[in-house]
């Protein structure tokens, strides 16, 4: 299902930040919905993830709005596209943006945050869409109980083609 970018991160052992966070929530549901939707994906890889609070990360998490500082992508108000996250490489590579004219939520008004990390950190681990309705790197925001989420076999097979 896949037309995934490979290669993917040359190392399992990666290090993110949360540069900036959403007024939205809690800091603490920031950080939790953030290490959840990394969760996802080092339950089935051998990657780890390890938060850091200053310096360069593999991964830096930002929550942006509109055109913002050097990246190459911009966000669009509110609805619309909600996150962009890089393939695996140096620099902007694995960086993940949340676009801030969202209502980021931990339940499911708004968007909720834990889900749309965890796809846009499928594309910062080097997957591309599916075209499997029931995967987590589906193209379409799909609002489901968190607590009931769970990779499909794509996601899986995805992943695992990279980092097996
Ligand atoms: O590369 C892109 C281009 C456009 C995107 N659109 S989005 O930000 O509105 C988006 C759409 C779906 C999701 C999503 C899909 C399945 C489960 C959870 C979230 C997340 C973000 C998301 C994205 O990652
Ligand atoms: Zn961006």
């Amino acid at each position: 299902q896949y037309g995934y970018t490979l290669p993917g991160w040359w190392k399992y052992n990666l290090t993110y930040r949360i540069v900036n966070y959403t007024p939205d929530m809690p800091r603490a549901d920031v950080d939790e919905a953030i290490q959840k939707g990394l969760e996802v994906w080092s339950k089935v890889t051998p990657l780890t993830f390890t938060k850091i609070s200053k310096g360069i990360a593999d991964i830096m998490i930002a929550f942006r709005t509109r055109v913002h500082g050097w990246c190459p992508r911009y966000f669009d108000g509110p609805l619309g596209v909600l996150g962009h996250a890089f393939p695996p490489g140096l620099g902007l590579g694995g960086d993940t943006h949340f676009d801030e004219d969202e209502n980021w939520t931990k339940d499911g008004a708004g968007f909720n945050l834990f889900l749309v990390a965890a796809h846009e950190f499928g594309h910062a681990l080097g997957l591309s869409h599916s075209n499997d309705q029931t995967a987590l790197m589906f193209p379409n925001y799909v609002s489901l109980d968190p607590s009931k989420f769970s990779l499909s076999q794509d996601d899986i097979n995805g992943i695992q083609s990279i980092y097996g």
